[in-house]
């Protein structure tokens, strides 16, 4: 085990942000912490970094209070972006390596490996608010990793980034755990969890709705999600046994059924040895479960 939060609650004044809150990161894993704008996440973050005291709750990494290990061991991507802007690129990434106890001659490698890596060769001579946003974003990045930390935590890594970029961060974030790093992050966009997570925490205000593993969550709803291509209207599809919703996509329907059972007699009603162009079951994602869990009027 490595990361153990337990029952870690933070007060400000009477408002409470983040309440009994409990989770276990293993040794070399990619969790994921979830939630809306005000969930708790930035606040968690800043507790297990010992950047703010808890009210209640203890958090250990390796056993040790995480108050009490060595700093250098942690690497933090904030979510307030910010780099030196009058220092070059290159400069940069050393400067917050040497910050974290490695030597000039130790990060060569990393830095050059890097800036490769994340295609920021002809940036590297390049004063950093010279950069575009989503290339100082990366320069912030290999900064908070920059110096080999054994557990990163990113929060909200991937916002402002694009298409390329957001794909040549998830293969680099692989690419960490691969090499043993253990990683917590956030964000708003459940396909990169989705993506990179076998394990997650949920919270909606300051309270963990799940905490576990992702496909345990989505055994809790079974494969309930229904996706028919068919030329029968959605009022004959809702008024079918067990069907929940019916959502109306561009070529075809998404049934919500209230369990998989249903699957069977809707397929044979509909069908009745008709040709089946599609007819297919499966887990939600996480963004319909999210959206389920933390929907409703108390959102
Ligand atoms: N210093 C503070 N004093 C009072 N309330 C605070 C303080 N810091 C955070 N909060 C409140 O705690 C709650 C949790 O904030 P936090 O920044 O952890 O949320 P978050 O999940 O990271 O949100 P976002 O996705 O918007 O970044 C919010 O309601 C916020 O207003």
């Amino acid at each position: 085990m490595a990361l153990v939060i337990n029952e870690v609650t933070k007060r400000y004044q009477d408002f409470t942000a983040v309440d009994h809150l409990s989770f276990t990161i293993e040794k070399g894993e990619i969790f994921g912490l979830i939630g809306q704008n005000g969930a708790g996440k930035t606040t968690t973050f800043r507790m297990i970094l010992d950047l703010q005291e808890t009210t209640e709750g203890t958090i250990t990494w390796d056993g040790t209070n995480i108050n009490n290990i060595n700093r250098d061991l942690l690497g933090y991507l904030p979510e307030e972006r910010g780099i030196f802007p009058a220092m070059k690129v290159e400069d940069q990434l050393y400067f917050f390596g040497e910050l974290r106890g490695k030597s000039r001659k130790e990060l060569k490698k990393e830095v050059d490996y890097w800036i490769d890596r994340f295609e920021l060769e002809d940036k590297r001579k390049a004063k950093a608010e010279t950069l575009s946003k989503g290339n100082q974003q990366k320069v912030q990045l290999i900064a908070s990793f920059i110096h080999q930390p054994a557990f990163l935590i990113l929060d909200e890594p991937f916002s402002g980034l694009d298409p390329v970029n957001k794909d040549l961060l998830k293969g680099a974030i692989l690419e960490l755990k691969d090499k043993g790093t253990t990683i917590l992050f956030s964000s708003h966009q459940m396909e990169n969890v989705e993506e990179l997570c076998d394990h997650l925490c949920l919270l909606k205000r300051g309270v963990s709705l799940y905490a576990g593993s992702l496909l345990d969550l989505k055994k809790q709803y079974g494969k309930t999600k229904l996706t028919i291509r068919t030329e029968l209207s959605k009022e004959t599809l809702e008024s079918m046994e067990g069907v929940k919703y019916v959502h109306v996509g561009k070529d075809q329907y998404i049934l919500t059924l209230a369990d998989e059972k249903y699957a069977q007699a809707i397929f044979d009603s509909i069908f009745d040895g008709k040709y089946i162009e599609k007819f297919s079951l499966d887990y939600l994602s996480l963004d319909e479960i999210f959206k389920d869990k933390v929907g409703g009027k108390n959102v």
